[in-house]
């Protein structure tokens, strides 16, 4: 099969959810929520933390799902029907080289939520410290839960997600339905070196004018000549936390040059 090619599309979007490729109403793929497996053998909550990897912007969660857990739900996930997204995105669209399959499945996303303990792990003092910026700490902001728009994503040798921002969209939960807005976007790693993944980093632009450089880190910048990168490695079982919307940096999944890349996706989400 040939490479694909990154095309001059450097500032794309992601497909908006329900526009998308692969969220069309002909798609077989999102018609009925899967039998997802059990999140067996977890971590206690407890033992979770966040780690910052940018103020208010990137933080990652090891050991989010043991290992074990990621190798059962690649087994599952194989068996879903994941199509591979076209190279010729939409106008304005980021050029994304994967195969995907997406549902809304606002009980599973509940389940992810709260069977996880990521909802108690979001709410510890510690970690809104991390997640949420002085402006947001004073109105006492509060993660929801997340987005019912369960995406997955395989990454293959040679396929990648080139350049983009993640939109914030307002979307009507709960019950009686309420207007939410999604804030941070989730990755959730399957695999990582340990099962032969190499590249495949998601790597963040730090260009921005909302994330001030400092003087020093200015100063490397021009010194290096090259923009301020953010390479996170993919680990297996490790979740991936960064701010979207208005706030969210300039981000790429790399290409994968060896072994299988598998993420699942959502949103965490506010209440507006
Ligand atoms: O696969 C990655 O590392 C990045 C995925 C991504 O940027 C997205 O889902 O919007
Ligand atoms: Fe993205």
């Amino acid at each position: 099969m040939p490479k694909p090619t990154k095309t001059a599309l450097k500032k794309g979007k992601e497909a908006a959810p329900g526009k998308g490729i692969g969220s069309s109403a002909s798609n077989p793929a999102i018609a009925e929520p899967p039998q997802w497996p059990a999140f067996k053998g977890l971590l206690p909550p407890e033992l979770l933390q966040l780690e910052t990897t940018l103020d208010h912007q990137i933080v990652t969660i090891p050991r989010f799902f043991t290992s074990s857990l990621c190798n059962t739900y690649i087994q599952f996930l194989s068996s879903l029907p994941l199509t591979t997204t076209p190279s010729k995105p939409k106008r304005g669209e980021a050029v994304r080289v994967n195969d995907r399959f997406q549902v809304q499945d606002p009980a599973f996303a509940k389940r992810l939520w709260l069977e996880t303990g990521l909802k108690e792990l979001l709410e510890r003092e510690e970690s809104r410290q991390q997640l949420w910026n002085q402006e947001e700490l004073d109105a006492s902001v509060k993660a929801w839960g997340l987005n019912p728009n369960i995406r997955i994503y395989r990454y293959t040798k040679g396929q990648f997600f080139d350049k983009h921002y993640d939109d914030s969209n307002t979307l009507m939960l709960g019950s009686p339905p309420s207007p939410h807005r999604t804030i941070y976007t989730l990755l959730l790693y399957l695999t990582g070196p340990a099962d032969g993944v190499v590249g495949g980093e998601t790597a963040f632009y730090r260009t921005e004018p909302y994330i001030p450089l400092s003087k020093k880190e200015l100063k490397d910048l021009a010194a290096s000549g090259e923009p301020h990168v953010i390479e996170v490695q993919p680990e297996k079982g490790m979740a991936l936390l960064h701010r979207h919307g208005d706030e969210c940096l300039l981000h790429e999944g790399k290409e994968v040059m060896a072994g299988v890349k598998w993420i699942i996706r959502s949103d965490v989400v506010l209440e507006c």
